[in-house]
């Protein structure tokens, strides 16, 4: 028999990490080895015995954690926040120099979120104007979302390759904030609001039409089939992967 995949989960009081914890528990093909909060040494997540560690943490925290399970061996599946160029590249470098080791950074663990995105990305050649709104929880602490980040710049490489210039717009006069982000030439609208959990809308409008490809998760355990896709793939995929459509065969 296989030996269980050794978790450590790191940010595990918070709203992701709790129930990841709940989840990498209940697998039968995986043991909590550590579960650590903010201030915690991660020196436990070694003293643990753990090959695999989970990063629901906060965009300060990710790359350090990050790094430290790197430069130890530890293969990670990260959720958080934060992760942008420059930080992706500094990491792929130091996986240059730990070649058996994988990194899953993913914007978003939901299937329905990742295929969102890849359908959107298929459909923005096909449309003059493309916009994202995505809406979320008020205790989130970053705008726009990564997911909704992730979106755009798929959106935003499909149309680039297809050879279709940004969607017109005419606003000569606006608010600061009025017509959103640009990521990559695409406009992302970001609503918080109490009740909601993590949803996203991909506008897409040509003469006369308009599509809407909308993504909701309405409770956290839409996350969690995800993280442990990861946590099973992850050792499989040496170096970076960003966005676990990675892991995913979407074109079959
Ligand atoms: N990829 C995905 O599918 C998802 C990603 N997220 C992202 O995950 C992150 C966490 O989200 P939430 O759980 O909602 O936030 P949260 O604020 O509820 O939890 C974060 C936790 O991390 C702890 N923490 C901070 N620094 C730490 C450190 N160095 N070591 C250990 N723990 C530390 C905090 O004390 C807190 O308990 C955010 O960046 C969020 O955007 C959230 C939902 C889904
Ligand atoms: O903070 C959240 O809640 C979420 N964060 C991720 C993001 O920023 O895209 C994933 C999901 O949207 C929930």
């Amino acid at each position: 028999m296989t030996p269980p995949l050794k978790v450590a989960v790191l940010g595990a009081r918070g709203r992701m990490g709790a129930e990841a914890v709940k989840a990498v528990t209940a697998a039968e093909d995986m043991e909590l080895v550590a579960a650590l909060g903010r201030g915690e040494a991660l020196e436990r997540v070694l003293e643990a015995g753990a090959t695999h560690l989970v990063d629901l943490t906060v965009p300060a925290s990710t790359e350090a954690n990050v790094r430290f399970a790197v430069e130890h061996g530890l293969h990670a599946v990260v959720g958080t926040t934060g992760w942008d160029e420059d930080r992706r590249a500094a990491l792929a470098a130091l996986l240059a120099g730990h070649p058996d080791t994988g990194v899953l950074i993913a914007p978003n663990f939901a299937l329905g979120s990742v295929l969102a995105s890849a359908f959107a990305a298929r459909a923005a050649r096909y449309f003059e104007s493309v916009e994202i709104i995505e809406l979320h929880h008020p205790d989130k602490v970053d705008a726009p979302s990564g997911t909704a980040v992730r979106t755009a710049q798929l959106v935003s490489a499909a149309r680039a390759a297809a050879g279709v210039p940004a969607g017109p717009d005419a606003t000569e006069h606006a608010l600061d904030g009025a017509r959103g982000a640009d990521v990559g030439g695409v406009r992302v609208h970001s609503v918080r609001l109490r009740g909601l959990v993590a949803h996203q809308e991909v506008l897409l409008g040509g003469p006369g039409e308009q599509l809407t490809i909308r993504h909701d998760s309405y409770d956290r355990a839409s996350f969690m089939p995800g993280v442990l896709l990861g946590l099973r793939s992850v050792a499989a995929h040496p170096g970076l992967t960003y966005g676990l459509d990675g892991y995913l065969e979407l074109n079959a």
